[in-house]
């Protein structure tokens, strides 16, 4: 059951979830322990029982949940309650007045079990109540009620159902458009808008995680700092749309020259950082070459021009004790040197 308040429920976490059953196991304990007091001054015994037990039942559920088994607690208030309620129809309760209580089975039932599995619930559980009241008192002896209460109970139970389902409905429909603005503003804050890149932070904060990761399996770590040669003439000349548009195309073209493992990230401007997990500085000097012709043999078309650019790479491989600054700082000043060595170069 915790998989379905899990799949159903999924924005709620763990602490939550055991709020909403805890509180739900303090209300059904104190009402029961109250209805059963009421009862045992009123020497119904069979029926003082029966609430005792159930306001046990709601203790030990809430006691569950104090130990985080949110599950078992849901379980039991779920079925505890079924069973009350059926006794309560059977046996008619204080004058006939036990079948009021079913209304509480609805909202409960699809809060803690879902929308489907709430339902299907819900029918199963009409059913043996509409069994239960229904069937021949020469069979086994029960509360009798008349055909109009049973069929208005029947039905306003059956109302009572669908607004419930309606109303979780409603709230889940609510939690997925929420859910997906909040997805769409981690993506924001995540992403460059114009090529969909990751953007420097999110770049940073994943060297940091791959750096931890593979240091402690001793494993190499290399960047390429790659930055547009001369690309302000570009943007002077076709304009700043072109310029764009050249961005763009070329984010697509190092993401398919690299692994999916790799990460390509706008660095700055016109400055692209490409995060390669498990390769010394050789093997990047290898991607790099590559990554830096792909370029020089890849032909931009922008409305009727045909823009051709090239880049130079500066490379770091991430050593021992260095920090993440420091890394890119020396792929970096490889840029520099790949620059003023004439560009469209890979440093070292
Ligand atoms: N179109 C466009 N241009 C950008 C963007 N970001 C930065 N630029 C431009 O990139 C150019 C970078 O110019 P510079 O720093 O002088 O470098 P460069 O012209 O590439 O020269 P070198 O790097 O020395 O080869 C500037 O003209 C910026 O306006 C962008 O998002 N779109």
């Amino acid at each position: 059951m915790l998989e379905l308040i899990k799949k159903y429920h999924p924005n709620q976490g763990a602490s939550q979830q055991a709020r909403v059953i805890s509180l739900f196991s303090l209300v059904g304990m104190s009402m029961t322990f109250l209805m059963g007091a009421i009862s045992f001054l009123g020497s119904d015994n069979a029926l003082t029982v029966v609430l005792f037990l159930a306001s046990l039942t709601y203790l030990l559920s809430f006691l569950f949940v104090k130990r985080l088994n949110v599950s078992v607690s849901a379980n039991l208030i779920i079925y505890s309650l079924y069973l009350l309620m059926f006794y309560l129809v059977f046996s008619g309760g204080v004058s006939q007045t036990g079948p009021l209580w079913i209304f509480i089975v609805a909202p409960v039932s699809v809060y803690v079990l879902g929308l489907r599995q709430g339902i299907m619930n819900l029918l199963i559980f009409l059913f043996v109540i509409s069994a239960i009241m229904f069937m021949p008192q020469s069979l086994i002896a029960h509360a009798a009620y008349s055909n109009e209460f049973k069929i208005r109970l029947i039905l306003s139970f059956l109302t009572m159902s669908f607004l419930s389902a309606l109303y979780e409905h409603l709230r889940m429909l609510s939690y997925k458009n929420a859910l997906e603005i909040s997805r769409q503003y981690q993506q924001l804050a995540m992403r460059d808008p114009l090529t969909k890149l990751a953007n420097r932070r999110n770049a940073a904060a994943i060297l940091e995680q791959e750096k931890a990761r593979l240091q402690r399996n001793n494993e190499p770590l290399s960047v390429l700092l790659c930055d547009l040669d001369h690309f302000k003439s570009v943007n002077d000349k076709y304009g700043h749309n072109a310029g764009d548009m050249v961005l763009t195309e070329l984010s697509a073209l190092f993401t398919e020259q690299v692994r999916q493992q790799d990460c390509v990230a706008r660095w700055g401007g016109e400055e692209f950082l490409i995060i390669l997990p498990q390769t010394t500085s050789e093997q990047a000097g290898v991607i790099a070459e590559k990554i830096r012709s792909s370029v020089e043999n890849h032909t931009l078309q922008f409305l009727d021009n045909k823009i051709q650019v090239t880049i130079s790479i500066g490379i770091s491989q991430l050593s021992q004790d260095q920090t993440i600054d420091e890394l890119i700082n020396n792929a970096d000043k490889c840029l520099y040197q790949a620059k003023t060595l004439g560009r469209n170069r890979v440093h070292p």
